[in-house]
């Protein structure tokens, strides 16, 4: 067998703990897996003399990770700190400053400086690689890099946040509203260390910018991403959701439009029948469509140790066995920018939720309103009769153009009687 490969982990966390976990359990059939063993050889974490429940007294400990990826006897050094930004960039490229390989789980760190680091890695002609970045266990970054590799991506789409699907699923089983379910999701180890990344869609958008850039072999163009969130929704879209045969998932979703690659995320109504509508939980699913495969849908846990260190653990055995890939499928002067489309242009139908004063003429100054914008309703329901009481109406519209529907929400927004800003869901047609 050959010499080990030599890792130095900086971040200990819940992902740090997890790899140290799955690599001390699991010695054996990594080593005869990749051909040679993978071993700790030095770790670095804020606090030393923490007890994290597993066995890190093999390797050398440094207090500044920095100096670890610029020193320590490492083949690679394994980035598991988080954020954009800071300690963490710095540690990347202290690595492949010295030569080293780079692991990491960092998708916001790779959304925002993704191909300069991957150009800087390639300049020193080590790897950058990120499998537990995106959607966590599910290996997708392979997929299209590899599996998929034959075929013109049309749509990428997925499930990519656990912290929010986990806050539907509870708000649709329990009938609790958002802000009820949000502390407990924040409790299991699943969320960002700023949870508005999970909740405002900004880590979806960070996956997907990354997805974007492998299926359509263009430079991560994370400014591109529209991006909404889960905050305005109540359990009560989530019902009327149900009873129009929806559920309701954040999606991130990146496609070819006639006005380029349209990169979005947002809550999606998608139809009960298809198979992303029953991924529940803490679970991520990506589907991704291609001219040759037509559909391919993976899923599994998106977050969490385990999930996570089986993916970072999967990318160390690549490197271990010398199947170093470029960052983004091609290297990174290969990439070709392509136009970016905007949310105005997205072609879609609508589920519109309104909170209503409940007395006559409402529905007639919300029909002129849309007639005004050009835009089509398909239904219009209003639940309980109270009058001078608050309702909700709930309205879907026909496949309209973004830029329409948003004209006729915002003259709906001033009718008197309509007492909030309108809820706006798109629904998917796949
Ligand atoms: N928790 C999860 O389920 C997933 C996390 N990720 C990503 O993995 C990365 C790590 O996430 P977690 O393990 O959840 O974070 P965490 O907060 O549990 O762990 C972060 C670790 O970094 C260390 N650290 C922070 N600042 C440091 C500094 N200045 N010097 C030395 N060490 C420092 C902390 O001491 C801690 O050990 C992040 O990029 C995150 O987005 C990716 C997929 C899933
Ligand atoms: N906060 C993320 C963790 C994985 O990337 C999530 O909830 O999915
Ligand atoms: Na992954």
């Amino acid at each position: 067998m050959s010499a080990p490969l030599r890792i130095a982990i900086a971040g200990l966390g819940t992902v740090g703990v997890g790899t140290v976990r799955l690599l001390a359990e699991h010695a054996p059939t990594v080593a005869a897996r990749c051909g040679r063993p993978i071993e700790i050889v030095a770790v670095s974490a804020r606090d030393r003399l923490r007890n994290r429940g597993c066995d890190v007294s093999m390797a050398t400990w440094y207090d500044d990770p920095v100096t670890m990826a610029r020193e320590a006897d490492a083949d690679v050094v394994v980035e598991l700190i988080g954020g954009s930004d800071g300690v963490a960039r710095d540690t990347v490229l202290a690595a492949i400053g010295a030569g080293r390989h780079v692991v990491t789980a960092n998708k916001a760190l790779l959304a925002i400086h993704g191909v300069d680091l991957a150009r800087a890695a390639e300049a020193q002609s080590v790897h950058l690689a990120y499998e537990a970045a995106v959607a966590g266990g599910i290996p997708i970054v392979k997929a299209l890099r590899e599996g998929l590799a034959g075929n013109q991506v049309r749509r990428v789409y997925g499930i990519l946040n656990g912290t929010c699907n986990y806050i539907l699923t509870a708000m649709g089983e329990t009938g609790r509203d958002f802000e009820d379910v949000l502390g407990e999701a924040q409790h299991l180890g699943y969320a960002e260390a700023d949870p508005s990344f999970d909740v405002d869609g900004i880590d979806t958008g960070h996956k997907l910018a990354l997805l974007a850039s492998v299926a359509f072999g263009r430079p991560v163009d994370f400014g591109a991403v529209y991006m909404e969130g889960i905050r305005r929704i109540t359990a009560m879209d989530i019902t009327f959701a149900e009873e129009l045969g929806y559920r309701i998932k954040l999606l991130g979703v990146a496609e070819e439009t006639e006005h380029g690659i349209l990169q979005r995320v947002h809550p999606c109504m998608v139809s009960q029948g298809r198979p992303i509508a029953a991924v529940d939980g803490v679970f991520n699913a990506v589907v991704v469509e291609g001219d040759y495969v037509d559909r391919s849908m993976l899923e599994g846990r998106g977050a969490g140790a385990g999930p996570t260190a089986s993916a970072v653990v999967a990318d160390l055995m690549d490197l271990a066995a010398g199947r170093g890939a470029p960052t983004f499928g091609v290297p990174a002067d290969r990439l070709v920018g392509s136009p970016a489309a905007t949310i105005d242009t997205h072609v879609g139908a609508y589920y519109v939720r309104l909170m209503v004063v409940d007395r006559p003429g409402v529905f007639a100054d919300i029909a002129t309103a849309l007639r005004d914008a050009q835009v089509s309703m398909e239904s219009i329901l209003q639940r309980g009769h109270d009058p001078g009481e608050t309702v909700p109406v709930v309205m879907t519209f026909h496949r309209t153009v973004e830029a329409a529907a948003k004209r006729a929400l915002e003259r709906i927004a001033r009718i008197d009687a309509v007492v909030e800003p309108p809820c706006m869901i798109r629904i998917e047609a796949f």
